[in-house]
């Protein structure tokens, strides 16, 4: 399996949305971090601005909803255009009825796990869900320090996954860089969100292959 980079357009200038879509052209999803400032102490955008990123974005969109009542607000951002739209375990009410209507509607369906918050709960519902994403930091901010920690539910999940014989990718996000995307694949990731890594680079694309060809080596 491929690895898939996902740059975080947390780190991009939200003055130049536009442009700095189009400089990860070369990656293979732009992941779009919402937050509310309720379930995260942090504001970014809506979906005015997700609508109008999914019509101008030369890549597919990755929505990551940090939101409160996600049940309501997630199938817009699928009905907007979005390949895929994961939101919180912590946050939503009926997390099954959710991914069933983001995957009626088009999207992707993922779901979303703090640092701090088990999966083992989730497993027997593997099969409703595209994607998990284990958060590798506290949600809420870029530039923070990767959580170690989180590495052994990564490889939980990839095992149950294969143990299944599921398709389910698993995400890792946050702290993502050179010098931890390897640990991070090689517990079973296969989908990389990198923010600063990524925008903070001199060379944008070259830094998008690095990773890739880092993660692709650990990939299984
Ligand atoms: O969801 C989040 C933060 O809540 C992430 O997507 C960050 O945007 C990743 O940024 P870096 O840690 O890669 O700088």
């Amino acid at each position: 399996m491929s690895a898939l980079i996902a740059p975080s357009i947390l780190s991009a200038d939200f003055a130049n949305l536009e442009r700095d879509l189009g400089a990860i052209a070369t990656a293979d999803y732009a992941h779009v971090d919402v937050m509310d400032n309720h379930f995260v102490p942090n504001l970014t955008l809506g979906l005015p601005i997700f609508e109008r990123l999914a019509q101008v974005s030369p890549v597919p969109l990755d929505a990551h909803l940090m939101i409160a009542d996600p049940d309501r607000w997630a199938p817009g951002y699928a009905e907007a255009g979005a390949a895929s739209v994961t939101f919180h375990a912590e946050a939503a009410t009926a997390p099954v009825r959710l991914a069933r209507e983001l995957r009626r509607l088009g999207s992707r369906a993922g779901l979303a796990l703090r640092p701090a918050t088990s999966v083992e709960p989730f497993l027997d519902l593997l099969p409703e869900f595209d994607m998990l994403l284990v958060m590798s930091v506290e949600p809420g901010f870029g530039g923070q320090s990767f959580i170690e920690g989180v590495l052994p539910k990564v490889r939980r999940i990839r095992d149950a996954v294969s143990e299944a014989g599921l398709d389910v990718w698993v995400q890792v996000d946050g702290g993502i860089s050179r010098a931890t995307i390897e640990r991070a694949a090689d517990a079973g990731a296969n989908v990389f969100v990198a923010g600063s890594a990524v925008y903070g680079a001199e060379n944008v694309p070259g830094e998008i292959a690095a990773l890739r060809a880092l993660a692709d080596q650990h990939t299984h």
